[in-house]
């Protein structure tokens, strides 16, 4: 039986977060361990204010932390200045945040190029939008596209330069039931076609039930890790 631990995207020892505001110090995170499998779909749950951003913004490389160990593979992002932290997130990391971020003077392929034109090893950005199910829209605008489209644009230009990794804050926080739930399966997608490490933040629990992992965050800390044997295609989500 071949009992080797499955490589990891990330891996920590002992996170944490101070942020410092005049004379208040807040504590968001507050000594997390970290272990997420590469290839897995990794929902994080928890309540306001218990670190979920703050931790999804510092495996990203938008953030540093004030100590712990962190690697993306084998990758040392603590020992990182800010250019290489930089060079990490255009080389690795897809965002995805609930408000989509699009330019509205540019079509949908036109904003999906943006990235792949600077990117290492982009996709076709028409095949990008495919993957997504917006073939028939790339000439659209922003404009001319409902919430859920215009997500499953900001999906597609996320998944274009091929990062290793997905990291998406609430990225169904503005939709309704059915339209989140496509934007979800287009995450499922690029985690099963093209093997992409996802992590999601969400308030939505039934969400978790598509993840092969759920974190539980409580007061900084991630207090319960469940693992989920048969994560379930987004459709079969209970909203
Ligand atoms: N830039 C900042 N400066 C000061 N405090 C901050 C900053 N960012 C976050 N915090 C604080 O850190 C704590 C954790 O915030 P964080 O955004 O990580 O929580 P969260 O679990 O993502 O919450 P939510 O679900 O509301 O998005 C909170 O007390 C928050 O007010």
């Amino acid at each position: 039986m071949d009992t080797a631990a499955p490589p990891l995207a990330f891996s920590g020892t002992d996170l944490r977060k101070v942020y410092q505001t005049g004379e208040t110090e807040v504590h968001a995170l507050r000594g997390v361990d970290l272990a997420i499998p590469a290839g897995e779909i990794v929902v994080l749950l928890g309540p306001s204010g218990s670190g979920k951003s703050t931790l999804l913004n510092i495996i990203g490389g938008l953030d540093r932390t004030t100590s712990g160990t962190l690697f993306y593979r084998d990758l040392d992002l603590a020992a990182m200045d800010d250019k290489a932290l930089t060079r990490f997130r255009r080389a690795n990391v897809g965002f995805i945040f609930q408000f989509y971020n699009l330019i509205p003077s540019l079509t949908a392929i036109e904003n999906v190029r943006l990235v792949t034109d600077i990117a290492e090893h982009p996709m076709d950005p028409a095949q990008a939008l495919a993957l997504v199910g917006l073939q028939d829209r790339q000439h659209h605008y922003p404009a001319q596209l409902s919430g859920g489209e215009q997500q499953r644009v900001a999906v597609a230009r996320a998944v274009a330069k091929q990062p290793g990794v997905l990291l998406c804050d609430e990225p169904t926080g503005a939709l309704d039931s059915a339209t989140g739930i496509r934007v979800l399966e287009t995450l499922a997608r690029a985690n099963r076609e093209l093997g992409t490490t996802v992590v999601i933040i969400t308030h939505n629990a039934g969400i978790a039930a598509m993840a092969h992992r759920v974190f539980h965050f409580l007061d900084g800390r991630i207090a319960r890790i469940e693992v989920n044997a048969a994560p379930v295609d987004p459709a079969g989500i209970s909203w």
